[in-house]
């Protein structure tokens, strides 16, 4: 299987080097050239599989032989090894027919686990195998980034170095990354927003002349394309165990980078029926305004509660759009140079496909904490800020009652102390056994001013020979 870029000018790649890669050399992010379909009686056969199986019969067409099949069964079975509960992604019912589907069981309490754990493991065999040493270099907004060095660290052949926004990030969220003292990590605080520090990355990617001689950068974003790849499965798994196959299921996605319900639209692509994906953001609401109105327009970042999708420019909408655009990489190279302007008007075409699938809701922080209120009064189930958006979007969207809901619970409410107390929930969600000592813990970060020559200095003085 090859991967192409986006924006149609940069070679075509095998596996392998698509997720060394990262961003394609023409700006573009690389996606399949063709996704394997299945059939209805192939994906029944998958029912009652563990996330492991169901994992490997997906990710094997991905693949295509750059990895032997014990070796991605073996990478399959360490990426999960280490989650805290036995069913890796498992159903919570909080209404009718509504679910929530737990994403955050693994190491770092965020779904980012489920792809990081993977790709850790992966680029673990593939650096050993070519002998090579890399350096991550990736951005987050709060979550990706712990969950990058859970699965990279204990790599020798990478040096990882992760931005996150100075003082934008939880409390909790930042200790995740600083605590790690490992002498190949290194946490960078930008003064800026995430959007500074994904732009920042993403400039290092196209022009790697400040690193030391022999290194290129890998990307730990949802820009690598074997991100997404990982979290089509749990689309698949939660189906399945909701009558899948054989019945349609909708999902409601809290988005940021548009990566996690990216990975979703291709499971519908791939043959899992799929009745809606909802598009769950805060106030920054980009694209809630372009699946609604068609105004895909930057606005100043706001400062919510959910952080981590504090996101204006949302990487992956690139690789929706490509499709829209019957696979135009012209037509795509065009729209995002509009964009850079501030804005871009999508056609009225692409505009009626994308809402054949997709909807979108918009909820602020006030609305947010009243909703972690009332499902935990009824239910007892405590929901995370981001977590709390994608219910009440699955609320206000659903256009079937009939058809299971399934909300991507994102992250563990632990993470986000501050707004669990504002929703007036008395006490503050406790972190699960392994993090116990988090605020105890010696912490390591420099704060940089908002200046690529400063990051680039930085990432090449502290890369190891
Ligand atoms: C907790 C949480 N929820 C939702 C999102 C949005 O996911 P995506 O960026 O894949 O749209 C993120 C980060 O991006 C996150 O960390
Ligand atoms: N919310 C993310 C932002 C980065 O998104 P990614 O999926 O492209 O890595 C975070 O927590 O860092």
């Amino acid at each position: 299987m090859k991967y192409i870029s986006t924006r149609g000018q940069a070679p075509a790649l095998n596996f392998e080097d698509a997720v060394l890669t990262g961003l394609a050399s023409d700006g573009g992010l690389y996606v399949p050239e063709t996704l394997p379909v299945f059939d209805t009686a192939t994906i029944a056969s998958w029912a009652g599989l563990s996330y492991q199986a169901l994992a490997f019969e997906i990710i094997k067409p991905f693949v295509d032989g750059a990895l032997s099949d014990a070796e991605l069964k073996a990478i399959i079975e360490k990426a999960y090894a280490s989650f805290r509960h036995d069913a890796i992604a498992p159903l919570v019912q909080t209404g009718h027919n509504e679910w929530i589907l737990e994403l955050f069981q693994g190491p770092t309490l965020a779904f980012k686990d489920f792809a990081l754990q993977f790709l850790g493991h992966l680029l673990d065999h593939i650096l050993a195998k070519r002998k090579q040493k890399v350096v991550v270099m990736g951005a987050t907004s709060g979550d990706t980034g712990s969950a990058a060095i859970e699965g990279c660290s204990r790599c020798d052949n990478i040096d990882i170095f992760i931005l996150h926004p100075h003082k934008r990030v939880s409390d909790v969220q930042r200790r995740q990354m600083t605590t790690v003292l490992a002498k190949n990590v290194h946490n960078i605080a930008l003064e800026g927003n995430f959007d500074d520090c994904q732009n920042m990355v993403k400039a290092s990617f196209a022009d790697q002349s400040f690193l030391p001689e022999g290194r290129q950068l890998v990307a730990v974003n949802s820009i690598n394309w074997a991100r997404i790849m990982a979290q089509i499965v749990y689309y698949f798994y939660a189906s399945l165990a909701l009558g899948g196959p054989h019945r349609a299921v909708s999902f409601s996605v809290p988005t940021g980078n548009f990566g996690d319900i990216f990975a979703g639209y291709l499971a519908s692509k791939m043959g899992l029926p799929i009745e809606q994906l909802i598009i769950a953001t805060n106030a920054n609401d980009i694209l809630h305004r372009c699946i609604s109105a068609n105004d895909h327009s930057k606005q100043p970042l706001v400062h919510s509660l959910s952080p981590s999708m504090d996101i204006m420019v949302s990487s992956n909408f690139e690789r929706l759009l490509f499709d829209l655009y019957d696979r135009d990489g012209a037509a795509i190279t065009e729209l995002m140079t509009q964009f850079k302007s501030g804005t871009m008007t999508l056609s009225a075409e692409a505009m009626v496909k994308a809402r054949s699938l997709f909807s979108s809701y918009r909820l602020g922080d006030e609305e947010m904490l009243t909703v972690i209120q009332t499902v935990f009064e009824r239910t007892g189930y405590l929901l995370d800020p981001h977590t709390a958006i994608g219910v009440q979007a699955a609320r206000s969207n659903r256009s079937n009652q009939s058809t299971p809901v399934v909300c991507l619970a994102t992250a563990h409410p632990a993470k986000f102390p501050e707004a669990v107390m504002k929703a007036g929930q008395g006490q503050e969600p406790a972190l699960p056994h392994h993090m116990q000592d988090l605020f105890e813990r010696e912490e390591r970060y420099e704060v940089l001013a908002n200046d690529i020559h400063a990051v680039q200095k930085f990432v090449a003085t502290n890369t190891r020979k």
